[in-house]
C-alpha cells in the first residue's frame, strides 16, 4: 500500500518507518527544504534519537497526497486546517489517518471535523500511549485506531512491536487524546514540585473522570477513556520522560516563563494550545473541569502552580467520587 505522510516531525517519521518495516511504500511532506534533504540524503534524524529514516521525503505536499492509497496526517493540530488548504485534489487517496492530538482553538474542532471541512474520504485517528522515540526503538507498543477502514488498517499497521486494536468511537478517541495532553501538563508540575506522589496520583485518577465528563459533550463511549487512548495514554504522558507535555508542566513548576520554554523547545506540547479550546467549550457547556481550568490559569494568567494545585484541594467537597 501506498502511505503519503503529512509531517517530518518525531512521530510522522517514526510511523514511516514502521509502515516501511512493514512492506509498504511511504512519501513524507515536510515543510522545511533542509528537512527534506536531511532526510533524503540519509543523514540520522536528530531529533528522534539518530534514527535512520528508511523513507523519502518531499516539499511538495500536492506530490504526497498524488502518490497515496492513503494518507496520514502528523502535524500540529493548529496548522492542519492551513496545510489541507494547500491540497488541490485527492487523486487515489481512498481515506484520510490521523496522528495527531488536539483540538482546533480557532473552531473549537476535533481532527475529524477539521478534515471533513476539506474533504469527504473515510477518516481514521490512530491514538494511545505510543512515544515516538520508543517506537523508533520497536519497544513493544498498542495503540486504538477509531473510524473507517479499521480492519485494514489494523492489518497495515501492526507487526512484532506495534499492536492495533480496532475501535468504532472516533469521538472518544479523538477526546481522549486530545484532553490528556492537557492533563499531563498538570501532572509535570507536580513532577517539578518534587516527591508530590500522593497528589499525582490523586490528579490522574481525577484526570480521567474530568475527560470521561468532558467526551459526554461529544457522545463519546465512557468505556473508550478506560482504553489504550484514554487511561493508557493518560499514564505513559504523565509518566515518561519523553513527554513534551509533561516537560512543560516541570519546567513551569520550576520557575519557566511558557514563552521561555517555547522558544527552547523544537517541538510541540499540544496541551497548551488544547487547554484553551478545553475551557472554552467548558464554559459554553457550562460543566466544571477543575484540573483544565487551573492549567489554563497557570498558563495564560501567571498563576502560581502551587497555589493552582492547593486550589484544587480546596474546593467544596464532593459526595459523588465518580463524577
Ligand atoms: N511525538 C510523539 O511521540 C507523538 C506525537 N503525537 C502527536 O503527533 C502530532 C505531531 O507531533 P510530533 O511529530 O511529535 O511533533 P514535532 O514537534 O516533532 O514535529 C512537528 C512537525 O510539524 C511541522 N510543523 C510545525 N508547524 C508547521 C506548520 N505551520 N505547517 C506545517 N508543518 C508544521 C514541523 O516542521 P518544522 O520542523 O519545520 O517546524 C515538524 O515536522 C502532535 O499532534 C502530537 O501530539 C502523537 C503520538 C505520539
Ligand atoms: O502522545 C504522546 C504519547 O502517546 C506524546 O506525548 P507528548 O506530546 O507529551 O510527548
Amino acid at each position: 500500500m501506498k502511505f503519503g505522510v503529512i509531517g517530518a516531525g518525531s512521530w510522522g517519521c517514526a510511523f514511516a518507518n514502521l509502515l516501511v518495516e512493514n512492506s509498504h511504500d511511504v512519501l513524507v511532506w515536510a515543510r522545511r527544504k533542509e528537512i527534506v534533504h536531511e532526510i533524503n540524503s540519509l543523514k540520522k534524524i536528530s531529533y528522534l534519537n539518530g534514527i535512520l529514516p528508511l523513507f523519502k521525503a518531499t516539499n511538495n505536499i500536492q506530490e504526497v497526497v498524488d502518490f497515496s492509497d492513503y494518507l496520514i496526517i502528523a502535524i500540529p493540530v493548529q496548522f492542519i486546517r492551513e496545510n489541507l488548504a494547500k491540497i488541490s485534489g485527492w487523486k487515489n487517496v481512498k481515506g484520510i489517518i490521523n496522528l495527531s492530538k488536539g483540538l482546533e482553538i480557532k473552531t473549537l474542532k476535533r481532527v475529524s471535523e477539521i478534515v471533513r471541512d476539506f474533504v469527504d474520504l473515510p477518516y481514521t485517528v490512530l491514538s494511545g500511549p505510543s512515544h515516538a522515540e520508543e517506537v523508533a526503538e520497536k519497544i513493544p507498543t498498542a495503540v486504538t485506531i477509531a473510524g473507517g477502514n479499521t480492519s485494514e488498517l489494523q492489518k497495515f499497521f501492526s507487526n512484532d512491536y506495534f499492536r492495533v486494536y480496532t475501535s468504532i468511537d472516533v469521538a472518544g478517541v479523538e477526546i481522549s487524546g486530545a484532553l490528556k495532553n492537557v492533563m499531563a501538563i498538570a501532572a509535570g508540575i507536580l513532577d517539578g514540585f518534587g516527591g508530590w506522589d500522593n497528589a499525582k496520583a490523586a490528579l490522574m485518577t481525577r484526570a480521567l473522570f474530568e475527560m470521561i465528563k468532558f467526551g459526554k459533550i461529544f457522545d463519546a463511549d465512557e468505556r473508550t477513556f478506560f482504553g489504550l487512548s484514554g487511561v493508557g495514554d493518560l499514564m505513559v504522558t504523565c509518566n515518561s520522560r519523553h513527554s513534551r507535555n509533561r516537560l512543560l508542566g516541570e519546567f513551569i513548576a520550576k520557575g519557566k516563563t511558557l514563552s521561555e520554554i517555547v522558544k527552547s523547545s523544537k517541538m510541540v506540547a499540544e496541551g497548551m494550545y488544547t487547554v484553551k479550546a478545553v475551557v472554552n467549550i467548558a464554559s459554553q457547556q457550562s460543566i466544571d473541569m477543575p484540573i483544565s481550568k487551573e492549567v489554563y490559569k497557570i498558563l495564560y494568567e501567571n498563576k502560581d502552580p502551587k497555589i493552582s494545585m492547593l486550589d484544587l484541594m480546596r474546593r467544596p467537597l464532593k459526595e459523588e467520587w465518580y463524577i
